[in-house]
């Protein structure tokens, strides 16, 4: 399916770890301020091909790929890898705040990686900013001086969504961001996803597929390496083209 200025472009794009293929010739645009869900087996290749778009796929050792990615028109190869890592942060399953730092400092991390230094009022004001985008402000803006890690499980989520909102990425890669969560924590993620989208575009790997109905605008729906599908969530779930997106979905296979 055709997307009208896609935030990102693949073009055949294969990703190997060593000489094993994982990512098979994956062409695909995806919606810019939209939520787009990758979902699949086990195995078929989600985690690697969202951390080909912001170029950690390239940090495993023996890891590499082919073809091309675009962020909007720059082949994300000729940019500053950590400037691609700007613009399209992540939030990983497993909440992982700096342990040794504070609430404050843990949203502001970004910035001292990048080695930009903050005034006073400006790091507050972004650190507020980050937080209340996070929907976690009230709940923190007593404590910012405490350790990240004094929070509960879906708290520690939200801080590090607030972290990676703090550098204003255009893009904010999920890779299974609830799975380490409960139903309440979930719901809370969910519902600021559903805010979120209208401020940056989000790309989520779920295994959940209630919850990809409920967050995302589009699908693609991968199996073994390949794409095999990708269109509007409501379509792929109501009318599935492919026979193998059709038994995922019915749960004939996991
Ligand atoms: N560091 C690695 N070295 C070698 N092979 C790897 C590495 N990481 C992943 N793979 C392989 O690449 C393929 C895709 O793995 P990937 O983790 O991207 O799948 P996934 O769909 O995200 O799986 P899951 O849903 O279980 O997280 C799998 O066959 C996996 O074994």
């Amino acid at each position: 399916m055709s997307i009208e200025n896609p935030i990102f472009r693949t073009e055949d794009l294969c990703a190997y770890y060593g000489d094993f293929m994982a990512i098979k010739h994956v062409t695909m645009s995806i919606p810019e301020k939209k939520v787009t869900a990758f979902m699949g087996p086990s195995g078929c290749g989600k985690t690697t091909i969202l951390r080909c778009l912001n170029r950690l796929h390239e940090l495993t050792p023996g890891a590499w790929y082919s073809g091309k990615i675009f962020l909007r028109d720059q082949d994300i190869l000729e940019m500053d890898p950590i400037l691609v890592r700007r613009k399209v942060g992540m939030v990983f399953q497993k909440p992982n705040p700096f342990p040794t730092m504070t609430i404050y400092d843990n949203v502001l991390a970004g910035y001292k990686l990048l080695g930009i230094r903050l005034k006073k009022e400006e790091a507050d004001r972004i650190c507020e900013e980050a937080l209340r985008k996070a929907a976690l402000w009230d709940e923190v803006k007593d404590i910012l001086h405490r350790r990240g890690t004094f929070l509960s499980g879906g708290q520690q989520q939200r801080l590090c969504i607030a972290r990676a909102l703090a550098v204003n990425p255009e893009v904010l890669l999920m890779d299974e961001p609830t799975s380490a969560l409960d139903p309440k924590a979930t719901l809370q993620i969910e519902n600021l996803i559903v805010d979120l989208k209208n401020t940056v575009t989000i790309i989520i790997v779920t295994h959940n597929m209630p919850q990809a109905g409920r967050v995302s605008d589009y699908s693609a729906f991968f199996y073994l390496g390949e794409l095999v599908e990708f269109g509007p969530t409501a379509e792929m779930f109501t009318n599935p083209k492919d026979p193998r997106t059709e038994e995922y979905l019915t749960g004939k296979f996991s």
